[in-house]
């Protein structure tokens, strides 16, 4: 039991460095804090779910993610909220402008994120953190 405790330990030290290098790249300014409703007041209409990068660090402190795989599943939703609520379909004018360029970091920071735990993350350690969370 001891030794699950210390992988998960190992886990949460690996995605808080994963979330810092994330909201590190100015690329990814605009996924570093909750859309804000003041400016998008039309935000929650939209998107049931939504999450960014400061809510993700605060999810590894309350132990929330036990394997990479749901940490990935939290930037997949960054990344679906951002092409949802800035989808490619809105009237024209709005197809070359902030729309389209938040769409391309979306994908950005999707690949990004995969590359880089894919990377630095070594496959057993996460088989071990799945069977954790399987048997949790
Ligand atoms: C994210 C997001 N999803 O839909 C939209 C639309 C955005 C989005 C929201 C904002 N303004 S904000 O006040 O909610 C904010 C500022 C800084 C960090 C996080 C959010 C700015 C931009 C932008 O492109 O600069 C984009």
């Amino acid at each position: 039991y001891e030794e699950e405790e210390h992988t998960l330990r190992e886990l949460r030290i690996f995605l808080r460095d994963m979330c810092k290098k994330l909201a590190n790249n100015r690329l990814f300014f605009m996924f570093t804090k909750p859309v804000d409703t003041e400016e998008v007041p039309d935000y929650t209409n939209i998107i049931k779910q939504p999450m960014d990068l400061e809510t993700m660090m605060t999810k590894v402190d309350f132990h929330r993610y036990e394997c990479a795989r749901d940490f990935l599943n939290d930037i997949e939703l960054i990344c679906q909220n951002a092409l949802e609520y800035n989808p490619a379909s809105k009237h024209v004018c709005f197809r070359t402008s902030a729309d389209k360029q938040i769409r391309h970091r979306a994908c950005s920071l999707r690949d990004y994120a995969y590359t880089l735990i894919k990377s630095e993350m070594d496959t057993d350690f996460e088989e071990k953190c799945l069977s954790i969370s399987t048997k949790r």
